[in-house]
């Protein structure tokens, strides 16, 4: 048996897998909470993921009805950029800033001049610092709280504060480390002259983690963690790696050809590459990907999130959502929503905040806006698919993950936008279950057994048949016209070039 653990933005999961069957045994999930204040912040308490890794682990195991001491080996999945800065004793110093604070968007500005701009950013990093990722927040602990700063001893990411967790041991691997700012995402390496631009008295050396493989194991877990969560001895925990990449390997997104896109908190649309990918625009990101590749990726910031609060405002469930939506026509008769409740990150307006627009007596109904809502999440994630260029014009279908996912109308709505058929996988905590399999992968290795991670994705990794939804050529010609509006709205508002979208032809395997 394998464990998967995905500690996103908005909860904890946790799947028990059963790689002999194929199948997953058992899952749960847990919830976070979000410190929110002025200024764009957003930092969780990194014990609150401990918290919740260790409800979701018994309910997980306990649906699977199996011994805990039956599992093998563990991977672990985090939200990207997260800082969790630790002090001599292992204790964070502050709270982790995550991927969605744009406190910081002033210090990544900065950074970015220091590196030499967007080109010196290419050249020493293969990619351009974006407000979001870790290296500004590091500079911002620095200026705004210099005593934690002080205190610093070691720095991680989300999923490696859980690796040390769960094994004391203080590592990174390449996918996730692509994303702090301060790692070359083309030879795989830490840039210490760039850590030591942001973070001048701190020694990189002694304070990033030791870089391994996406196949090695981050250790075994530690002999008191083990006896809380019942595990025999020895157990495996894999390097893991970010959301994103983990999220590549539970979509079998480790070929090229392939595209995924999330509807979570984020938003990110990615495809696999054998080779570093340098795009002419920086809203691209050259990350790693966790088995030896890259993963180009565009991220937006208001997907669920946005979804949420409109649907929190009219007092709605999920399904009662799904069915306002439904009930509304392309184009919500006139609204038009830029979704930036707290900033975005593509298009690159950390500053920005959401409007509505085109509002009359006749039209804001709730089941306008929050179709409005909905559709201005997928525009944003449209926006960024037409930026992979020639990585998404190939696409002829698109592989849907995330909680948005689960909705029926919102597939539709993608398939409609992109002009792009899509499907989920069986499996759609895709992140968790590319943890597993990773888990798997790294046993296996460990055992000497030679193993690839692509007999294991194909074993694991299925497609449901029954979400396979391909794009309306009528709804994609009349969305044409709505997206066009959308980027007016977006140059008006925002001053973002209103270049030609690209005609979608609508396209689709059969
Ligand atoms: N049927 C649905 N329709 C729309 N949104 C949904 C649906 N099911 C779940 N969600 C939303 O998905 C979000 C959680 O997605 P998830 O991918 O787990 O996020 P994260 O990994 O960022 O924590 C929640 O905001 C939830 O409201
Ligand atoms: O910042 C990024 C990617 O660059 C986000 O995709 C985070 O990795 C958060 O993911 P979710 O919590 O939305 O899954």
């Amino acid at each position: 048996m394998y464990v998967g653990v995905d500690c996103g933005t908005q909860s904890t999961k946790v799947v028990v897998i059963d790689i002999e069957n194929g199948r997953i045994l058992g899952e749960s999930s847990r919830p976070h909470h979000l410190i929110e204040g002025a200024n764009g912040r957003r930092e969780q308490d990194p014990e609150e993921w401990m918290s919740a890794f260790f409800g979701a682990f018994t309910d997980a195991v306990t649906n699977a009805g199996i011994d805990p001491g039956t599992i093998r080996a563990i991977g672990v999945s985090g939200q990207q950029h997260g800082l969790v800065a630790l002090d001599a004793n292992g204790q964070p110093v502050h709270p982790a800033k995550l991927w969605c604070d744009t406190e910081t968007a002033k210090h990544n500005a900065a950074l970015v001049e220091q590196l030499g701009g967007e080109a010196g950013c290419l050249s020493k990093l293969g990619l351009v610092l974006q407000t979001g990722y870790t290296a500004s927040k590091l500079a911002w602990l620095r200026e705004e709280r210099p005593d934690a700063y002080r205190r610093i001893d070691s720095i991680l990411l989300p999923h490696d504060y859980l690796n040390f967790r769960l094994t004391g041991e203080r590592v990174a691997e390449a996918g996730d480390a692509s994303g702090t700012g301060y790692f070359d995402t083309r030879t795989r390496q830490w840039r210490n002259d760039v850590f030591s631009i942001i973070a001048p008295e701190l020694n990189p050396e002694q304070v990033l983690p030791r870089l391994i493989g996406s196949r090695d194991a981050a250790g075994t877990v530690l002999p008191a963690m083990a006896k809380q969560l019942g595990l025999g001895p020895g157990v495996l925990v894999s390097s893991g790696g970010g959301d994103n990449m983990m999220g590549a390997i539970g979509t079998g997104n480790i070929q090229p050809g392939r595209i995924t896109l999330s509807l979570g908190t984020s938003g990110t649309v990615y495809a696999f590459s054998r080779q570093p990918v340098l795009s002419d625009n920086a809203m691209v990101a050259n990350f790693c990907d966790s088995s030896d590749g890259w993963l180009p990726l565009i991220c937006t910031m208001n997907v669920t999130s946005a979804s949420t609060l409109v649907r929190n405002l009219f007092g709605l469930d999920l399904g009662t959502f799904s069915e306002c939506v439904a009930a509304a026509p392309p184009g919500a008769e006139g609204i038009t929503i830029l979704p930036f409740f707290n900033g975005e990150r593509v298009p690159m307006l950390p500053h920005a905040s959401a409007s509505f627009l085109g509002l009359t007596s006749l039209n804001t109904t709730q089941a306008n806006l929050c179709r409005a809502v909905v559709e201005s999440a997928t525009f944003g994630l449209r926006y960024g698919f037409e930026l992979l260029g020639d990585l998404a014009r190939d696409a002829h279908q698109i592989r849907l993950i995330g909680g948005g996912a689960r909705s029926a109308v919102w597939r539709q709505i993608v398939a409609d936008v992109l002009g792009v058929e899509v499907i989920c996988p069986h499996i759609t905590e895709a992140a968790a279950l590319g943890a597993a399999i990773q888990a798997a992968w790294c046993d296996q290795h460990s055992q000497g057994e030679e193993s690839s991670l692509a007999s294991l994705c194909e074993r694991l990794v299925s497609l449901d048949q029954d979400t396979l939804t391909r794009p309306d050529p009528a709804t994609t010609a009349t969305y044409q016209g709505i997206y066009q509006r959308y980027r007016t709205a977006l140059q008006q508002r925002h001053g973002v070039s209103p270049a030609e979208p690209a005609q979608p032809q609508t396209r689709s395997t059969t």
